[in-house]
């Protein structure tokens, strides 16, 4: 007896145990709190220390998987965290050893924003295996499967299981181009089955799905296949655990959640709840939600670590703008982040008015990493360079390589236009491939290790060099101790936490003077000696205080000698092509420049001779930094 005499829920009564009978159809549940969860929410930042104490709770939980690595979190690692992405895995799969571990591979981008090559992407499989991965859900940006093959190779000859992704998006209908319906869906299912995959995962990474259009997808799937069925989606527009239902509703095998804690917003549906709706039902998951509730717990204690992180300045937990801009979370913290460091937040609607037409002009293209980057910042692009040189004067580099079929078969035809600017002087021909992008690549590897020589010291960091030249390389010099740990790197302890929200907090309360950065809302504090810059945000408004970091001396620009070549935008030196002395005409590429993953030439605005560089590879840095001066010709 479930119910009382009043009808009332008696608690009691249920059996909330795993030792419940079993259900004719049990759902299947991966956790991917540990990489989409954090990623979603935190940036990615989540770092292993803080993993470790439930790992072996997760593991005992009765998953069917989990999603422990892959996506954003190898670049994160290595970045921003200090940490040997290769490590976490071994490290997790330790502490973890009866659960499946999953990945999210960006197919032909492993992990990365471009096309690597053959040799790269087999080398990485192959080493992600060695390390424990199991599970390879691999996609591609623009649904061309021809991207899988090498990277499924691989996984196949070492007999681990491919899950093949459709990313799903949304028809933009004030654009035209209604090709993303069910028939759409069901060949891209057909093709992926026809490849050889062991699964099937709807991808719906920023949150689009309907709970009707993906239960009449799953039905129609069911008709033809027995391939096992996952569904992933975010909670954004609030529509995730609607959805959720109703595609168990309709058969699909598999879902994907988060633990309460790392759960909704623009990440994916909580577990707990899932698990109670579905107790005594013929798709009861036969979890344990006491094992879940501990976890999360346990979990909640390290999110002070992270709260700062977490962007969404609102007081509701859904958005329902996305189904408009269809923009996937991780990609919008990064816009505002990037925007902000650009004192351009102030464009943010504009970007968001202007990125379907991106997308329309690059052949309507799904979102998701790396095409969502790719169109998000050939937007920002758009919208801050256009007032004086004229729509995508500054076309980016993965731009141009879309454009030239770098990247694989876009949905529709790419506007001919802009393909044509964005050819203009294209380093392999002004002529679009159609092949395979991975089979005109030159190999990569042999010279990553001549370029890296002993400082890539096996082929973990030989990998990791392949895929992120500059930040891989400051990264193994913090790791084999050549060069120390930046302090806003390095993890920070729970005691380190807390003072910074007491500082935060007495800042807030005027018990600390500002040293006046003018505005108001930044306030130097000296505590113990230690300086730190602590940013205040309306104390009227619903964001919380953030904390800085440590003040950095910043030398002043001299934007305005002749001559001078500053950064337009924020971001990282990648390369300075010339020398002193050289001798540059208009149109030459000065400098290379990493904004929001995005690589940018800078190029000679006139002819001259170089007379100081004041940038070197992996400088950060801030917006009108001078990098260079070009002495004018007479
Ligand atoms: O924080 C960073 O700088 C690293 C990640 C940046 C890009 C992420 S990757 C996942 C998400 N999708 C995108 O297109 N961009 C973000």
């Amino acid at each position: 007896m479930i119910y009382d005499k009043h009808g009332v829920l008696q608690m009691s009564e249920l059996n909330f145990g795993s030792d419940r009978p079993k259900a004719e159809n049990p759902i299947k549940i991966n956790d991917v709190s540990l990489r989409d969860g954090h990623q979603s929410l935190f940036a990615t930042r989540g770092r292993t220390e803080d993993m470790l104490p439930v790992a072996e709770m997760i593991d005992d939980a009765g998953y069917n998987a989990v999603e422990t690595w892959g996506g954003a979190t190898f670049d994160t690692m290595h970045r921003f965290l200090g940490e040997d992405p290769w490590e976490r895995l071994r490290v997790l799969k330790k502490h973890m050893p009866k659960t499946p571990f999953s990945m999210l591979l960006r197919g032909q981008n492993v992990v990365g924003y471009r096309n690597y090559a053959d040799d790269v992407v087999k080398a990485f499989v192959q080493r992600s295996i060695d390390n424990g991965m199991d599970i390879f859900r691999c996609f591609d940006a623009l649904n061309d499967f021809r991207n899988f093959e090498t990277a499924a190779k691989v996984i196949k000859d070492n007999k681990k299981h491919l899950q093949g992704v459709v990313c799903y998006t949304l028809n933009q209908p004030r654009l035209g181009g209604e090709v993303y319906n069910m028939e759409y869906y069901i060949n891209k299912v057909k093709d992926l089955i026809e490849f050889g995959v062991d699964s099937v995962c709807i991808k719906d990474m920023a949150g689009l799905v309907a709970p009707y259009d993906i239960y009449n997808l799953v039905r129609e799937i069911k008709k033809f296949t027995d391939t096992p069925i996952n569904l992933h989606t975010h909670f954004t527009s609030g529509m995730g655990d609607l959805a959720i239902f109703k595609a168990i509703e309709a058969g699909v095998d598999i879902v994907d959640t988060c633990i309460g804690p790392y759960a909704y917003r623009t990440s994916h549906a909580a577990v707990e709840p899932l698990i109670m709706s579905l107790l005594g039902t013929n798709r009861d998951s036969g979890m344990d939600i006491n094992k879940i509730n501990a976890i999360a717990e346990e979990m909640e204690k390290y999110i002070p670590k992270y709260k700062h992180l977490d962007n969404n300045p609102k007081y509701a937990t859904t958005d329902i703008n996305v189904l408009l801009h269809q923009t996937p979370g991780g990609m919008l913290s990064n816009l505002v982040n990037q925007l902000k460091a650009m004192d351009a937040l102030d464009k943010l609607p504009e970007v968001f008015r202007l990125l379907p037409k991106v997308r329309k002009d690059l052949g309507n293209i799904p979102l998701v990493t790396p095409t969502s980057q790719i169109v998000g910042v050939q937007t920002v692009n758009n919208v801050l360079f256009d007032s004086y040189e004229g729509e995508y004067a500054q076309i980016t580099k993965e731009v141009k390589d879309l454009c030239y079929g770098l990247y694989g078969k876009t949905t529709h035809p790419i506007n001919p236009e802009v393909q044509k600017k964005a050819l203009k002087d294209y380093p392999r021909g002004e002529e679009p491939i159609t092949a395979r992008p991975g089979s005109i690549l030159e190999p990569e590897m042999d010279e990553v290790k001549k370029t890296f020589g002993d400082l890539a010291k096996d082929i973990d960091d030989e990998v990791l060099c392949a895929l992120y030249p500059v930040t891989g390389k400051r990264f193994l010099k913090w790791k084999y101790g050549m060069e120390e740990i930046p302090a806003d790197v390095k993890a920070k302890t729970m005691a380190e936490v807390e003072k910074e929200e007491e500082l935060v907090r007495k800042a807030l309360s005027g018990e600390l003077t500002s040293k006046g950065k003018g505005n108001g809302r930044e306030l130097e504090v000296t505590v113990d000696g230690e300086t730190f810059t602590v940013e205040i945000n309306d104390p009227n408004g619903p964001a919380a205080p953030q904390f800085k970091g440590r003040k950095k001396k910043e030398a002043a620009a001299d934007e305005t000698a002749t001559g001078s070549v500053v950064a337009p935008i924020p971001g990282m030196i990648v390369e300075c092509k010339v020398k002193v002395g050289d001798e540059v005409k208009v149109g030459d590429t000065l400098v290379v420049l990493e904004a929001m993953k995005m690589m940018n030439n800078l190029d000679a605005k006139a002819e001259g001779i170089v007379k100081e560089i004041k940038c070197d590879s992996g400088d950060s840095v801030a917006k009108g930094d001078l990098l260079l001066v070009v002495e004018p010709k007479a």
